[in-house]
């Protein structure tokens, strides 16, 4: 560790001390939990914390606190975010979002009314009725996807994870702005987008040895900005003008084309159109890109929030619907059995003389049961946080203002009195609908996308999007487990990244290595980088595939 890193993290240990001391409540009881180290607090594993804390469940009941540094993290059930919405909607803007200005979109909005407003905007193209418009995008979208992986099946990874061809991307520009970003490298506005989200990404980075200490340190940005080393204030003031410039040049372009009657129809051109819509001009320039950030961003704001600051931070975005496809095509690999039945599906119900859309869905109820089972096997986001912006009382216990409230996902979808076998993947658990226990709150297709006033807004954009990739891989595509060189099957092992919970030190290892296997970034909970074939099934296939792009 090298001395400046020692010394932030010294600089923490001070901080959240002061900070511990000072917010200390004793006027109600505690709930129970780990009680953890003086001052630093409970040590979370850097890998699978979510399984950690799915384990203090069962020690410490449904409820439990814990404290990482001076930040109080309680494990609570759903309801508490639905009921008591009012308190428990909010995420902590990380310090250096804020100093940019672009705590103003959807994600970071604390005033109610700018938040209802900016999420009306994006629901205007992304609710099931208004995406239908959307579909051919979506469609084109996937077509491309597949024709890539005729012609590089090794590389379905980089497939999915490369920005050029990043699925949700391109379907989100077209979407938001209606453009359709060139399928070169070089698309000018897809490029100005991408190093908006990267800078977005990196404004909100947590960890000691990436990002901004003042992320960590918010004391900081108090500090007359001549002393040496405070080089954050500078940069702010130089990315604010620059990501703005960028929110602009999409703004101003969809504008132009609307003035001069060209505009294709996006969410944008239609707000624009729309005199009657009555969205200011602040909301559609800072809503709009959350498209983008938000899909990317939800790893990161977990960390944030939970403030381990000298255990450093998360590596990345969560790219949600990116890990979903992986996990889809790790599950196939793994389960040739499904993989065949789902097949069998398909050929029966769609034959062999088209490709599967989304309005087939109805129809073939073990594919919609493939893709339940991926949101629950291994969720994206394996919880969902907010943080409490008042004093409250819950189940007669004191919960302080700024603690960090926490759904564990996994442990709702790994609940061994729900599930047989909840390690298994086992699409059956959901043919004939939300099964096994009938009751709707473990359904995947509504809880992988969290809840109440910030429920995800590309929640069904997102489904659509999953469910074609996974009905037109199956269709034309058989996945296999790869062949070493001695022609002996090579099975891959189910490890994740950490995703959407910290790493209790600096970056984890597993996305350091996962990096080095393949040179992709691999920030989220996803599999880490395996090998499986992937062949056409027929030649018939192929012959849609390339129709269809053609
Ligand atoms: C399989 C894919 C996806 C999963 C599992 C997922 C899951 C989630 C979850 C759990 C949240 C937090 C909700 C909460 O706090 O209660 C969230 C928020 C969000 N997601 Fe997604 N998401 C996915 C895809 C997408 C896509 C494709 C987009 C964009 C089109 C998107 C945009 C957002 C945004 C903007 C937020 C923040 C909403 C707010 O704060 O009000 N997500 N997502």
């Amino acid at each position: 560790m090298d001395v400046s890193t020692a010394l932030l993290l010294t600089l923490a240990v001070v901080y959240s001390t002061i900070v511990y001391i000072l917010t200390r409540q004793r006027r109600f009881p505690s709930f129970p939990g780990p009680i953890g180290y003086p001052i630093i607090g409970t040590i979370l594993p850097q890998e699978n914390t979510y399984v950690k804390m799915m384990e203090y469940s069962k020690q410490y009941g449904p409820v439990y606190a814990l404290r990482v540094l001076s930040t109080r993290v309680l494990s609570a059930a759903r309801e508490l975010l639905e009921v008591r919405s009012g308190i428990y909607s909010n995420r902590l803007a990380p310090k250096m979002i804020e100093m940019i200005g672009l705590d103003d979109g959807i994600i970071f909005q604390p005033q109610p009314s700018r938040l209802r407003e900016g999420r009306k905007l994006l629901a205007s193209g992304l609710q099931p009725r208004e995406l239908e418009a959307f579909r051919p995008v979506i469609q084109a979208a996937v077509v491309r996807f597949l024709s890539l992986l005729l012609k590089e099946p090794k590389d379905f990874l980089s497939h999915l994870h490369r920005s050029r061809t990043r699925l949700p991307t391109a379907v989100s520009l077209e979407i938001a702005y209606g453009y359709t970003a060139a399928s070169g490298k070089d698309d000018p506005f897809a490029t100005r987008m991408k190093s908006f989200v990267k800078g977005f990404d990196k404004a909100a980075a947590v960890s000691v040895n990436e990002g901004f200490a003042v992320n960590w340190l918010p004391f900081l940005s108090y500090l007359p900005s001549w002393l040496p080393g405070l080089t954050f204030k500078r940069v702010a003031r130089t990315w604010k003008k620059e990501l703005l410039d960028t929110l602009r040049e999409g703004f101003d372009r969809v504008k132009d084309e609307v003035a001069r009657g060209v505009a294709k129809p996006s969410v944008l051109s239609c707000a624009l159109e729309d005199g009657s819509s009555g969205y200011t001009e602040d909301v559609m320039l800072k809503s709009l890109p959350e498209l983008f950030t938000g899909e990317n961003l939800m790893s990161r704001l977990f960390t944030t929030s939970i403030q381990l600051m000298t255990y450093g931070g998360i590596a990345g975005g969560s790219e949600t619907s990116i890990s979903a496809m992986s996990t889809f095509f790790l599950a196939m690999t793994l389960n040739s059995e499904v993989q065949f039945r789902a097949q069998e599906e398909l050929d029966r119900v769609i034959g062999s003389g088209r490709l599967p859309t989304y309005g087939d869905r109805d129809g073939l109820p073990y594919v919609m049961a493939v893709m339940t089972e991926v949101l629950r096997w291994h969720t994206p986001l394996p919880c969902v946080y907010r943080t409490s912006t008042k004093d409250d009382v819950y189940e007669g216990c004191f919960v302080a203002k700024g603690s960090t409230l926490l759904v564990n996902l996994w442990a709702m979808f790994h609940d061994e009195a729900r599930f047989t076998e909840p390690g298994k993947f086992k699409p059956e658990r959901w043919l004939g609908g939300c099964k096994p226990s009938d009751e709707r709150d473990v359904d995947p297709l509504e809880l992988a996308f969290g809840f109440g006033r910030r429920v995800c807004p590309g929640k069904y954009m997102a489904q659509e999007l999953l469910f074609n990739v996974i009905a037109s891989t199956l269709a034309v595509f058989n996945i296999r487990k790869a062949k070493d060189d001695n022609g002996n099957e090579i099975t891959p092992s189910v490890i994740y990244s950490n995703g959407s919970m910290p790493y209790v030190a600096l970056r984890s290892k597993l996305v350091d290595s996962a990096e080095k296997l393949d040179g992709i970034y691999h920030p989220h909970s996803a599999p880490l980088p395996f090998q499986c074939e992937v062949v056409p099934r027929s030649q018939q296939a192929v012959s849609l595939v390339d129709d269809a792009w053609n």
